[in-house]
């Protein structure tokens, strides 16, 4: 694993510098195998650079998104990640419809919407169960309690290793998220963190030893490369 630790000036630059980093893997991508299959975060950071891809002119018809997480809320509900991302960045460029694959939350039973985005990921990366597909880039965040995707503190989503979706648990508020094992395949996994109330979180995650099932954005340790951007603000953390 190649990992790569960054602290940039400020959000502007942590921005300017994950879509460098996001326009170089997705060219990468499309010259060596014709497409580029992407997991977007949630949360509030990566807004901007979903609002700077879009102003991006790109082969929208080679890049297929995804998400890591999702809130198990209706697409309409402001907490949705997939609204999050349409609105900054799908609804405004010419990507077609069948390229984009959110994670259904509609069942009325996570669980079973875990299993049928699953069967989804099987089938568009052509892999049998038991094996997991290889994202080319899977951005992430941290929560300041030090969850990344949706896997909690302390949840069983954290244990799973023979899904590549499961349901996370927030509080009692059921999610649904990738797992570690499919997190961990993928070819370059970059985390975006920005603002001084994740300084403990990193402290932990960037920590010698530590507890993963406390800090689990420890468990991304991916066989590919391991980007993490940070703002100055959260940055002290790992000075
Ligand atoms: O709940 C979530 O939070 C994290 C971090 O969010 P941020 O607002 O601090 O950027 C995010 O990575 C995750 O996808 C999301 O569901």
């Amino acid at each position: 694993m190649k990992k790569v630790v960054e602290v940039l000036a400020n959000r502007e630059q942590l921005i300017d510098r994950s879509l460098e980093i996001v326009l170089s893997k997705i060219s990468e991508a499309i010259a060596e195998r014709g497409l580029c299959t992407i997991a977007a975060a949630g949360g509030s950071t990566p807004e901007p650079l979903y609002r700077a891809i879009a102003a991006q002119d790109l082969p929208w018809d080679k890049i297929h998104v995804f998400w890591g997480d999702e809130r198990y809320v209706p697409l309409e509900h402001p907490d949705s990640n997939q609204k999050m991302a349409r609105l900054a960045w799908l609804d405004r460029v010419n990507i077609p419809a069948s390229n984009i694959h959110p994670m259904p939350t509609g069942a009325g039973d996570p669980a079973a919407d875990a299993e049928a985005h699953q069967t989804e990921l099987q089938q568009f990366f052509k892999v049998s169960e038991g094996e997991f597909p290889a994202f080319d880039i899977i951005l992430l965040g941290i929560g300041d309690d030090a969850h990344t995707a949706s896997l909690f503190p302390g949840t069983a989503a954290l244990e799973v290793r023979d899904a590549l979706v499961t349901v996370g648990n927030k509080d009692g508020q059921p999610r649904i998220t990738f797992t570690v094992p499919l997190i961990n395949r993928a070819r370059c996994v970059m985390f975006m963190v920005a603002g001084a109330s994740k300084q403990p979180a990193l402290a932990q995650i960037f920590a010698p030893a530590a507890d993963e099932m406390t800090y689990p954005a420890r468990l991304v340790q991916p066989e590919g490369e391991l980007w993490w951007l940070l703002d100055a603000a959260a940055g002290e953390a790992v000075k």
